[in-house]
């Protein structure tokens, strides 16, 4: 990747470029400091799958099996057939000699509006296409929401090269013309109410033609082809797979290949919703922030080595496992850190913790105040806690004082709840070695240097010290 390609993505994974801001510099009035609003541009782009191939390949049958598995991510599916011209009075009463197989048939304008709403995080109204009144303004229009992966589906969504490049993934439902024909004959007659002269008129006059003209030129451009369609489930696990692998990366992962987000489900988002609720009570703070604090430190011991074990079970079999590293510690950067013992205690057994005490003196001076470490620190892994990665101030005082310890820089695990990009800049910079495991990433900070959205004091709404 070319260092003008790193800037673009480190600029749109940081919603805002921060070229003025470094953190040992004093805030001076004449040097303008950059904001970041939540505004309506940052949000995170849809990975975008496209799926071609020829009428009754098989083309919805796979999108349908893809969402299914998908069933924890935002999915939804958009057809090129929503997007067919309403045919006029005149072609309407020759409908027969109408090709709805070639590209002008659709309104692919439309469709590219649609698709690039969706893609800056808007919802749009589809419209409805009614096969048996070749109309597609039928009522109510289908709302669709901004999702996490949009999967544009049609005979011809590989024809136009604005809506191929659009895509994140492109698939090739490959499947012989003879059960194309066979399963058209079956569905056309019980769900479009046209009859056997009429389907194998239209075949042989436009279906077939455009198959071999239009719609077969473009599996070139598949980065998957999938024989047998729906019943491929070796080719739909993996595509799945893949679509998993690729959401659960943001872009700041692409850069820097030690940060680690754990992967989005429905409950993370949920439990995030709850914590970052300014009405939430402290109860309920508590109760969620504790169930994220624990995914993130299951996730994080899973980042430490192990040595392979063999144990003997009860029925006499030998079990080929594995064995903890048991050299750990946990330090912990006091108050917020603190909240994040009780997770870190939970699956270590007896585990040391140290604390680490950095004063915040105005919005960059840095102090460390107060440090109580264990003596052989230098020799132990090291899982150091903190909620909130926001200008990477602390953590860099924290990991500084780690390293002058004599902790390698690879033994650090870096353990929080929420990142801003500009932290993790920071950090990931100054110290490449380091991993650092998160579960979500920030917009960025305000004016006042403040993770937003964030979730306010996590000190004072986790110990209640923002209540009367
Ligand atoms: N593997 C399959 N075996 C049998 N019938 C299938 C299979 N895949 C799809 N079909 C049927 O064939 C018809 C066309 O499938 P569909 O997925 O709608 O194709 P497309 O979206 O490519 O037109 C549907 O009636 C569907 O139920
Ligand atoms: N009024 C219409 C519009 C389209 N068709 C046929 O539908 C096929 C595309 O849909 P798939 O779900 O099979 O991809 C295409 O072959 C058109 O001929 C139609 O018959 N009537
Ligand atoms: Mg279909």
């Amino acid at each position: 990747m070319g260092s003008n390609a790193v800037d673009d993505l480190i600029e749109a994974s940081s919603g805002v470029h921060y070229s003025g801001f470094h953190m040992e510099q004093p805030r001076t009035p004449e040097i303008e400091q950059p904001t970041t609003s939540i505004d309506d541009s940052f949000h995170k782009q849809p990975f975008i799958i496209g799926v071609a191939g020829g009428a009754a390949s098989g083309k919805t049958t796979v999108c349908d099996l893809i969402i299914e598995q998908l069933r924890d991510q935002r999915v939804v599916l958009v057809n090129q057939d929503s997007f067919y011209h309403t045919l006029t009075p005149e072609e309407l009463t020759k409908v027969h000699e109408y090709n709805f197989d070639h590209p002008d048939a659709f309104d692919t304008e439309k469709l590219l509006r649609v698709v690039e709403e969706l893609k800056q995080g808007q919802a749009v109204d589809i419209p409805k296409y009614d096969f048996k009144s070749y109309k597609n303004d039928v009522f109510p229009l289908r709302r669709v929401n901004p999702s996490d992966v949009i999967i544009l589906e049609g005979i011809l969504i590989f024809h136009d090269p604005r809506v191929r490049d659009l895509m994140n993934m492109k698939i090739f439902v490959d499947t012989d013309a003879d059960v194309r024909l066979a399963r058209r004959i079956r569905r056309d007659t019980a769900e479009k109410g046209r009859d056997i002269s009429m389907v194998l008129d239209q075949y042989s006059k436009f279906v077939k033609a455009a198959f071999d003209d239009f719609i077969l030129p473009t599996k070139k451009y598949a980065d998957v082809i999938i024989p047998r369609g729906g019943d491929n489930h070796v080719a739909i696990d993996l595509i799945v797979q893949h679509i998993r692998t690729k959401l659960g990366q943001h872009d700041l992962c692409k850069i820097y290949p030690n940060l680690y987000v754990i992967q989005s489900t429905f409950q993370i988002r949920g439990m995030h919703t709850l914590i970052r609720d300014g009405h939430t009570t402290k109860h309920d703070f508590v109760f969620y922030a504790d169930r994220l604090i624990r995914l993130v430190v299951e996730h994080g011991l899973g980042h430490l080595p192990f040595t392979e074990k063999q144990v003997l079970t009860p029925t006499g079999s030998v079990y080929s496992g594995v064995d903890f590293c048991k050299r750990l510690c946990g330090v912990s950067v006091i108050r917020s850190g603190e909240s994040m013992e009780n997770a870190l205690r939970a699956c270590c057994k007896g585990i040391k913790i140290g604390k680490i005490l950095i004063h915040r003196e105005g919005d960059n001076g840095q102090q460390l105040i107060y440090e109580k470490l264990p003596l052989d620190i230098a020799e132990r892994h090291v899982l150091l806690l903190d909620p909130i990665l926001g200008t990477g101030n602390s953590a860099v005082q924290a990991i500084s004082l780690l390293l002058k310890k004599g902790v390698p820089e690879s033994n650090i695990l870096f353990l929080n709840l929420i990142s801003a990009p500009q932290g993790v800049h920071v950090v990931c910079k100054r110290f490449p070695r380091i991993k650092i495991v998160t579960s979500e990433i920030e917009i960025g900070l305000n004016d006042d240097f403040r993770v937003i959205p964030g979730m306010g004091e996590f000190g004072d709404r986790y110990f209640g010290t923002d209540e009367d």
